[in-house]
């Protein structure tokens, strides 16, 4: 099953607020954040270009619900798992046709990755105030680093963020600790001062694998409930995480 879509239901509100790992005494000099699903609702720009890609070759089109379980481990697997579910190709990025796809699905999203494309609320305030009290900032994602250069500049947030790795910046993706462990060096920050926050299993993986203490957040793209995902905690979206990013990452100018 997978959440949430659309405004949270209170079972969920619930289950996002069981008591959970890392403490309020913590303290960090830098937050790394996950793109898709956590500061950006990427899906619906996916959704559409997939399905305009998909109108061409005469293929019925994908909702949303089932773009979301596709997302999270790159443009190469999202575009395998999407034509998968048209029983065109396996499935996988070892079809015969994969590269030819990937390379259709790049030239369409790369050509405008915004439309459609909107930050969650409080998104560019929580950055806006992190970086204004000398948080160091980074962005870790398993997107192509050319359309997430161009949505960070569309949303104002490039110049908040002093590292961006993204998912062709090296050659792993997360859930391999590289790109993260990669994203807190260029913020020449130790891991044990880093805090990651992210949306998905992918993440938690990541951060465990870097040893990096990680939050969730219950607006992203995820199958299953949110506590199922063994972040160290998880909050609803940035209204509750905000307030309690102030007390574990104060800043150096606070
Ligand atoms: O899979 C993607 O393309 C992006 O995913 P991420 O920003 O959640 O890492």
């Amino acid at each position: 099953m997978l959440f949430p879509l659309s405004p949270p239901s209170p079972d969920h509100v619930r289950l996002s607020l069981r008591p959970l790992t890392l403490s309020d005494e913590a303290r960090f000099r830098a937050v790394i954040f996950d793109l898709d699903g956590t500061l950006l609702h990427s899906v619906p720009s996916l959704t559409r270009v997939l399905n305009a890609l998909f109108a061409e070759e005469g293929l019925a089109p994908l909702d949303e619900a089932q773009v979301c379980a596709m997302v999270g481990e790159g443009a190469g697997l999202l575009v395998a798992r999407a034509y998968g579910a048209r029983a065109v190709g396996s499935g996988t990025p070892e079809d015969p046709g994969h590269s030819g796809r990937v390379a259709r699905f790049m030239a369409c999203y790369g050509a405008d990755p915004v439309s459609g494309a909107t930050l969650y609320p409080g998104a560019a305030e929580t950055l806006q105030h992190m970086a204004g009290r000398g948080v160091r900032l980074g962005l870790c994602t398993n997107k192509p680093e050319g359309p997430t250069r161009a949505l960070l500049e569309a949303f104002a947030l490039a110049p908040l963020l002093g590292a961006v790795i993204a998912g062709d910046t090296l050659p792993w993706r997360k859930p391999d600790p590289r790109p993260l462990l990669a994203t807190l060096e260029r913020l020449d920050v130790p891991p044990g001062e880093v805090l990651f926050v992210g949306d998905s299993a992918i993440d938690v993986a990541c951060a465990r694998n870097a040893g990096v203490p990680v939050v969730v957040l219950a607006h992203g793209y995820r199958q299953g409930p949110v506590e199922a995902l063994g972040a160290d905690r998880a909050f609803q979206g940035f209204d509750d995480l905000m307030p309690w990013l102030a007390k574990v990452a104060p800043g150096d100018r606070a």
